[in-house]
């Protein structure tokens, strides 16, 4: 049975995710047959992507999530940046949040250069900033001159990952959401990459951090949260998230499936079931909901 639901007393919260859950409902045509269709119609399936997940992301906090493929990671990201709305349950941001993932427009024809002043300007600078972020932007990559006028096809993977990641924060966003962008970075990169999460940290904002690479997550984040089978699964320490984590996979990997059930469930048992309690008694003015 579900533990009683604790208050969880949130004060200076960026994000808030408030028994969000969401369901997918996929409609398709029934598989051809032989020629011809197995029956007339279409099939509808229900994917129940998230359960009700409560949890609540103060300002400083940069929060990694983890968990196995399709356990709903990036569901529960589209949720935080509002480009889902949850079937159930609220998610609330007190400022839009900047969504940094492996396909964010860049465009491979033009150069790194251009690509700088093009995304500045679709994030809402003028001429006039973009030009001024320029060398901010250009250093964040770590990219020189010469590869800054190559066209981005020219690129390395690593590379247009450093540069999509520079541009992206070049603004300075309140909430930001990776989505698996940092991997393909080498160390000099990741020691850069991780000052700037910490800039953005300190200027009160907070940063989510979604990748299968859990050095990455241990590096990077103050909190981890794991996700499996939409199911929050724990939420805590990076060490001891990941930890557990493991486990879990090499359970599962090593074809021990009962005893990967098992401490899945032991986990999920653990997480005591809360109820937001907003400080002021009402989310705070200037929220989005979702
Ligand atoms: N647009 C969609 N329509 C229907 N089902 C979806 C859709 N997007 C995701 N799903 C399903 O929801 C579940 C969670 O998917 P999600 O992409 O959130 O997982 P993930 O943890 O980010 O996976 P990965 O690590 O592989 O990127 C999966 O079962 C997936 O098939």
């Amino acid at each position: 049975m579900q533990p009683h639901a604790d208050a969880l007393e949130v004060t200076r919260p960026s994000v808030v995710v408030d028994e969000a859950a969401m369901t997918y409902t996929v409609r398709s045509a029934d598989a051809v047959q032989g020629g011809r269709r197995a029956s007339s119609g279409v099939r509808t399936t229900v994917v129940e992507a998230l359960k009700p997940l409560t949890f609540a992301v103060e300002r400083g906090e940069s929060v990694g999530v983890i968990g196995t493929n399709g356990s709903g990671k990036s569901t529960l990201m589209k949720l935080v940046t509002g480009q889902l709305q949850p079937t159930s349950g609220r998610v609330y941001a007190t400022s839009t949040p900047v969504m940094l993932g492996v396909n964010a427009a860049l465009v491979r024809q033009v150069s790194g250069e251009d690509n700088i002043m093009l995304g500045c300007l679709a994030m809402g600078m003028s001429r006039r900033q973009a030009r001024e972020k320029r060398d901010a932007v250009a250093a964040l990559s770590g990219l020189d001159d010469k590869a800054l006028e190559m066209p981005l096809k020219a690129y390395s993977s690593g590379m247009a990952s450093r540069l999509q990641f520079a541009i992206a924060t070049s603004v300075d966003p309140d909430i930001l959401v990776i989505d698996e962008a940092l991997n393909t970075g080498d160390a000099q990169f990741r020691a850069r990459t991780r000052a700037r999460l910490d800039e953005l940290r300190e200027q009160a904002g907070c940063v989510f951090l979604v990748s299968h690479s859990l050095s990455t997550i241990q590096e990077m984040c103050s909190r981890a949260i794991w996700i499996e089978r939409g199911v929050l699964t724990m939420d805590g320490d990076p060490e001891r998230v990941t930890r557990t984590y493991r486990r879990y996979t090499r359970r599962m990997s090593d074809g021990r499936e009962d005893e990967g059930r098992e401490l899945l469930a032991e986990k999920q048992a653990e997480v005591v079931r809360r109820r937001i309690a907003w400080a002021d008694g009402t989310p705070p003015t200037g929220t989005t909901q979702g």
